[in-house]
């Protein structure tokens, strides 16, 4: 009934959309789903597991699950990935220290089957702290254009504000009309 159901909304252009928000602990990530969710700023702890939020942007359904960024939970992402259209890579742009955890992360998870048709979003957090990196750096530290296999785009953003926010939302529904 379910899948019937589902296949009744896709035919209205009204099916769901889901997003993964990833990204290294602390990185930002809940406070870019609450953000998006209700455009204010919450205050945040460490998350243990998961958080999953449904919302509606310019007709488009999405579900958002925000995933723990620690290293103890980070080997738990890959059970999230079945039917996930959007991974969505939340970066720290002042953590200078762990980029390159950061793009092996990345890199190991784009390698996953269940990733094989999913695009990728990369939100270079905390653009308000002065000193904090470029779009185009991350961009080069991630290796980004090494890529080949999934769409992918880079947003510059802050959580705090939401700045940002909406245009990595812009390329998203840019691709779902791709499709
Ligand atoms: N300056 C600044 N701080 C931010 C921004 N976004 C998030 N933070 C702060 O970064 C800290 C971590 O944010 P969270 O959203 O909890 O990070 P997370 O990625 O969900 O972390 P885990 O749940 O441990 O994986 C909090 O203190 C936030 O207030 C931003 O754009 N700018
Ligand atoms: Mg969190």
């Amino acid at each position: 009934m379910g899948l019937l159901l589902s296949k009744i909304w896709s035919l209205f252009g009204n099916e769901e959309h889901k997003l993964l928000l990833v990204g290294l602990d602390n990185a930002g990530k809940t406070t870019i789903l609450y953000q998006l969710l209700l455009g204010e700023t919450v205050h945040t702890r460490p998350t243990i597991g998961s958080n999953v939020e449904e919302f509606v942007w310019k007709s488009l359904r999405f579900v958002m699950w925000d995933l723990g960024g620690q290293q103890s939970l980070r080997s738990a992402w890959n059970t999230y990935f079945t039917n996930s259209e959007f991974v969505i890579m939340v970066v720290d742009s002042t953590d200078r220290q762990r980029l390159s955890l950061c793009r092996d992360e990345l890199h190991q998870m784009l390698k996953h089957e269940e990733l094989s048709k999913a695009c990728l979003l990369v939100y270079a957090n905390k653009q308000d702290v002065k000193g904090s990196m470029t779009a185009a750096e991350i961009s080069e530290q991630l290796e980004l254009t090494s890529i080949k296999q999934h769409p992918w785009h880079i947003q510059a953003c802050c959580g705090l504000t939401g700045e940002g926010l909406h245009l990595g939302l812009e390329w998203i529904a840019s691709r779902i009309k791709k499709k």
